[in-house]
């Protein structure tokens, strides 16, 4: 983890946004990054395309591009957001991104039963506002998820999605240019050679570190492989990425970009799509209404409006539109205009524990960020700016017990300095722990560098739902994790956590005197540390998100248990579609841009065999 040194104490992110302001400077003395800007298309009000493609973030690009090959189409893409920040590209910067802009600055509704080690109980749970949306703002790691993940929504009715069908889209988006990874026959026909999305790894500055770290993981079970995405999953290893050359390969650098100048595709950015147009009696999409500079704008579509708003803007706007579950609706004096009882519900995230071993610092080289670094980046791209700046490129995925064919459970991994002297204001601004928890980790950390595990269950059985605040559009959706509402997931994380903690008693840990800091919270004051007891303490009141939101616009055949169907339409209504995150039945087994991003190469395919023609 990169970190500025200073006389006093180590600052692992404050540094940064000063870095992105020398960077800007370089930048706009073009010795840096040419940012390849989308402008804003001249559009007229009432104008008509053929497809309207309602937020241009990771899957939006997707789609915008793949249709923009076929030169008779006219496409508008519309985002709420504008051009990433110089800091989106350069991925050792994400963490200067943290009050941004381009973010939605969601946090979950407080629904009492759990978080309550979480100011006022409602965790972050931030979005993408940018071209390129969660692409240009997440840890770039890229993980498939498991073939299992995919042969159960096949299984479930979604007769498009077969695995021969996934894994062909997974190729066509790829393009895996790690020369490591190219030279092992077993590896290099997994992924895609020629995609838009170019695929490496970090050139860790860590390294000597991390690998300790995996050898600990080897020795606890958690075999180390060479390639987590081509080994199935089970095992730790180093995790393919969506940067290269120190650069990250969002999917609006990878697709947009290279089409900003293509005529049959405008660009509206700053656009807030308010409402989809449908006709009450025939349930036909034919536009949207659009806010832009506090104008009102209309657009029409003649094929289709796609909805690309992600996990908790696609179910917003389909209810603001009137489908949606009909009670619900009229609650926020929304005429119904389709009774759709699952809009919203179905949420599946990717939950978060925290495991905290500390150790002792000396053993433990720290990257620092220095002028030195910027220069490193400048001429070489590589150094601390050239990786994520929150967590390390190290990742192991297990199960609890062997019968278990997909994994179960996940860990990340953190390395924060010793002394670090923004880490009240990292933990409090990044996971909002209260300030009692904030302040045991920061004590410990004052003589200790600090191992941050961060647990994720895999496949929860717990769903949360979305819902409106109000029929504003411009009001916060309501969002509610419901977390451990299944005892079941509480049983599997305990088991987790356990397996997970035992790192502490290997040879690199015990080499550097580790050990388990308790997180101190008086709700778990009387349990003993590393005991069930403490663990389901912990998991119940300082549980947080990973930000892989998914499933609220649900893929399937039954109307009245899904949203959409196999080919993504939208059940009920005529020239609508959704393709993002929120169309997955159920969540993957891992972190999920890779699959949303296949998601979009399979819905242009499906829509580009229904136009194409035409
Ligand atoms: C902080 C963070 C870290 C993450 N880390 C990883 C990781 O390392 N690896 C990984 O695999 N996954 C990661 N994820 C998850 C992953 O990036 C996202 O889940 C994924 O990008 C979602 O893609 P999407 O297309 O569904 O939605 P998004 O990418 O969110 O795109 C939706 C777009 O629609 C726009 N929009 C929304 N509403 C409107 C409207 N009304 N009008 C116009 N435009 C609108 C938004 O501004 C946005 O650009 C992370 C996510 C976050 C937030």
């Amino acid at each position: 983890m990169p970190c500025l040194t200073n006389a006093s104490c180590t600052m692992p992110t404050s540094g940064a946004q000063m870095f992105a302001a020398a960077l800007q400077v370089l930048t706009s003395a073009q010795l840096l990054l040419t940012p390849q800007e989308i402008p804003d298309s001249d559009v007229l009000n009432y104008q008509s395309f053929d497809f309207i493609i309602v937020g241009g973030g990771t899957a939006g690009s997707v789609v915008a591009s793949r249709l923009s090959e076929v030169k008779h189409f006219k496409i508008l893409l519309i985002e709420a957001g504008g051009n990433p920040p110089i800091e989106s590209n350069i991925p050792g910067l994400e963490k200067a991104m943290a009050d941004s802009d381009s973010k939605w600055k969601y946090v979950s509704t407080n629904n009492g039963a759990v978080d309550q080690g979480i100011i006022n109980g409602s965790i972050n749970l931030s979005r993408g506002k940018m071209f390129g949306g969660g692409s240009s703002l997440n840890e770039m790691l890229y993980i498939r998820g498991h073939n299992l993940d995919f042969q159960d929504w096949y299984d479930a009715g979604n007769k498009e999605w077969s695995l021969d069908d996934v894994n062909r889209c997974f190729k066509k988006a790829e393009s895996l240019q790690n020369e490591k990874l190219l030279k092992d026959p077993t590896i290099k026909p997994y992924y895609g050679s020629d995609g838009p999305l170019v695929l490496n790894r970090f050139n860790s500055t860590d390294t000597d570190i991390t690998k300790k770290v995996l050898k600990s993981w080897h020795e606890i079970g958690f075999r180390h492989v060479n390639d987590l995405n081509s080994a199935g999953l089970f095992g730790s290893g180093f995790a393919t990425v969506i940067a290269s050359d120190g650069v990250r390969r969002s999917t609006n650098n990878a697709y947009l970009a290279p089409i900003r100048h293509k005529s049959n595709v405008k660009f509206l950015k700053n656009a807030l799509v308010k409402k989809i147009l449908i006709t009450h009696d025939t349930k036909v999409v034919f536009g949207v209404k659009v806010e832009k500079d506090g104008r009102n704008l209309t657009f029409y579509s003649t094929h289709e409006v796609i909805l690309s708003a992600g996990a908790v803007n696609s179910p917003q706007l389909l209810m603001l539109s009137g489908i949606g579950p009909k009670e619900h609706l009229r609650s926020k004096n929304i005429t119904c205009v389709l009774d759709a009882p699952m809009v919203g519900q179905n949420l599946q995230d990717h939950l978060v524990v925290p495991i905290t071993i500390y150790a002792d610092r000396r053993e433990i080289p720290v990257a620092e960020i220095g002028p030195s670094n910027i220069i490193q980046y400048i001429f070489n791209r590589t150094g601390p700016l050239a990786e994520s700046s929150i967590f390390t490129d190290v990742s192991a995925f297990y199960a609890t017990n062997k019968k278990q064919r997909q994994p179960e459970c996940q860990l990340h991994l953190s390395i924060i300095p010793r002394h670090a002297c923004d880490i009240k204001e990292y933990f409090t601004s990044l996971y909002r722990y209260k300030d009692s928890v904030v302040d045991s980790i920061a004590n410990f950390n004052k003589n200790h560098t600090l191992f941050f595990f961060a647990f994720n269950l895999l496949h929860p059985y717990s769903t949360g739902n979305v819902s409106l605040s109000s029929n504003n559009p411009k009001d916060t959706p309501l969002i509610f994790t419901n977390y451990f509402n299944e005892t079941s997931d509480l049983k599997t994380v305990i088991k987790g956590l356990k397996m997970a903690s035992k790192v502490v008693k290997t040879i690199f840990f015990k080499s550097l005197g580790g050990f388990l800091g308790r997180m101190e919270l008086k709700e778990c004051d009387a349990f003993k540390l590393d005991s069930e007891d403490y663990w389901e303490c912990v998991s119940l009141n300082l549980v947080t998100s990973m930000n892989h939101l998914v499933g609220t616009c649900k893929m399937g055949p039954d109307p009245n248990t899904s949203v959409v169907d196999s080919h993504l339409k939208v059940h009920g209504v005529s020239h609508l579609r959704v393709v993002d995150a929120s169309v997955m039945p159920k969540i993957t087994s891992g972190n999920i841009l890779a699959p949303t991003v296949m998601i979009a190469e399979r819905a242009a395919e499906m829509i580009r065999k229904q136009y194409e023609d035409l």
